[in-house]
């Protein structure tokens, strides 16, 4: 086939973004249709009522309002009313950063299309893109930083949707300004739901649950980060469950604060080496016993029961125990945690690990961990090191929250079906809420409560 510099006539290329976005035409088609045959007056009338029926819908309703029109809406200003979306600025902006091709022979420029613009949240949008012909979602997680200077934009994520489709997740502000209150504590056993633990909210302005029950989760973050809030809403949903001895807590607390709150609740805690060596031990122990107790019964996975609780184990500083700590500490808990790690999910045993400073030494098989939280870190590496590989280049900026109490709770999350990282912020337990989860968790049994 030949080569021609002359470009496509401009009425093929109105024709094909007529078909591209219909309602364009459809709307002001349908719009004149109806004045045509009910007469304007009709049509008049039916507009207002619908305007009335949506100005009734915001004010009588905000937040069915909020969950179902205002991310419509929002979505259409940005596609629309932003220059930075619209076609000569969206050229723009993909050619300043390098994400446009130029034909060898004729010069002609090819702009990656944007298919469709959500907003979930006045915070985000999530805009798809069409990828170009010989163009890589990598090439674009590379052109990430500076496609959020040309756009404005606080961060820019880079998601693999499908085929030639990526979609960026544009932040364009904090979408977190107010501490996130939890929900109220279970009122029993039966309200209480491990499978769907509610943590907090995600940066879409939906709420953030995760599995609890045959799961491990991994919480990291610098100091004053808030690492503990994920740790207290498991507790939460948890608290009628241990007062029933559904749930049994094995505590590991080196540093001694915050979680001592637990000491009337816990099956076992401990703060001192030999002790934590010994808790863990016993803890190693108990998912063995399990494994005979399930053979006996026949049965291969695990129920919840008085028989069969749910142990939960927590290592605050998790570092320290496995990493840097006394060689007695550590080797003792080399020892069982990685066979702790790798079989107790199927037992009835769930790990939370805590730490600071995310290093491969001190992650023993992070990948055992199937939810894994970086929160505000020190170091560029910590988003890697935890959430895996590339995630910081596909959006995980833990490393540039703000080192201000305003930011504590707040980090990302690696979308399970996606690999995508999403901006999260945990709720948070003051002291008062610490105070009703010990109480509601009071376990009648707390003589049985051992090391510490
Ligand atoms: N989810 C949250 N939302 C809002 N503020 C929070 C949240 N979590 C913690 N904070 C605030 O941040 C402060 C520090 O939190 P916290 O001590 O739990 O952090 P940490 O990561 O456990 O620190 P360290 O490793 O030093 O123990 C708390 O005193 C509280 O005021």
């Amino acid at each position: 086939m030949g080569t021609t510099q002359r470009r496509q006539g401009w009425e093929w290329r109105v024709a094909g973004w007529t078909v591209r976005h219909p309602g364009f035409v459809a709307m002001p088609a349908a719009a004149a249709a109806s004045v045509a045959q009910f007469g304007p007056a009709t049509v008049g009338g039916a507009a207002a009522g619908a305007l009335a029926a949506g100005v009734g819908w915001y004010r009588g309703h905000p937040e069915s309002w909020e969950a179902v029109v205002a991310p419509r809406l929002r979505a259409v200003c940005r596609r629309w009313l932003s220059r930075a979306y619209l076609g000569p600025g969206w050229s723009r902006v993909v050619e300043a950063c390098g994400l446009v091709t130029v034909h060898r022979v004729t010069g002609v420029m090819s702009v990656p299309r944007i298919i469709r613009i959500r907003s979930h949240s006045p915070s985000t949008e999530t805009v798809y893109v069409r990828l170009l012909f010989g163009q890589t979602p990598k090439l674009w997680e590379e052109a990430a930083e500076a496609l959020a200077v040309a756009l404005r934009a606080e961060r820019i994520g880079v998601e693999r949707v499908g085929p030639q489709v990526i979609a960026l997740i544009v932040q364009r502000s904090e979408p977190f300004d107010q501490v996130i209150v939890p929900p109220d504590l279970p009122a029993d056993a039966d309200a209480a739901s491990l499978g769907r633990v509610y943590l907090g909210e995600t940066e879409y302005g939906s709420d953030w649950h995760a599995p609890l029950i045959g799961q491990h989760w991994l919480v990291s973050g610098a100091t004053g980060s808030g690492k503990n809030s994920v740790t207290w809403m498991a507790l939460r949903a948890c608290a009628p469950l241990i007062r029933d001895g559904l749930v049994r807590l094995h505590v590991i607390n080196p540093k001694g604060t915050e979680l001592n709150a637990l000491t009337p609740v816990a099956y076992r805690y401990a703060e001192s080496d030999g002790d934590i060596v010994e808790v863990l031990s016993g803890f190693w122990e108990i998912m063995q016993d399990r494994k005979k107790v399930l053979a006996e019964q026949g049965r291969r996975t695990f129920d919840m029961s008085h028989h069969t609780p749910l142990d939960l184990l927590l290592v605050d500083e998790l570092g320290a125990v496995t990493g840097y700590g006394d060689r007695s500490l550590t080797r003792g808990a080399q020892a069982v945690l990685p066979l702790i790690l790798s079989q107790a999910r199927a037992l009835g045993g769930t790990v939370i690990g805590a730490l600071q400073e995310p290093t491969k030494d001190v992650i023993p098989q992070r990948d055992l961990f199937s939810l894994r939280v970086c929160l505000r870190s020190t170091s560029a590496g910590h988003p890697d090191m935890v959430l895996g590989e590339d995630m910081r280049r596909r959006g995980a900026l833990a490393d540039e929250i703000p080192n201000e109490p305003g930011s504590a709770g707040i980090g990302f999350v690696v979308k399970q079906r996606s690999r995508t990282p999403m901006r999260v912020r945990a709720a948070y337990c003051d002291d008062t809420d610490v105070a009703d989860l010990v109480r509601v968790a009071g376990w009648p049994h707390t003589e049985l409560a051992a090391t510490g």
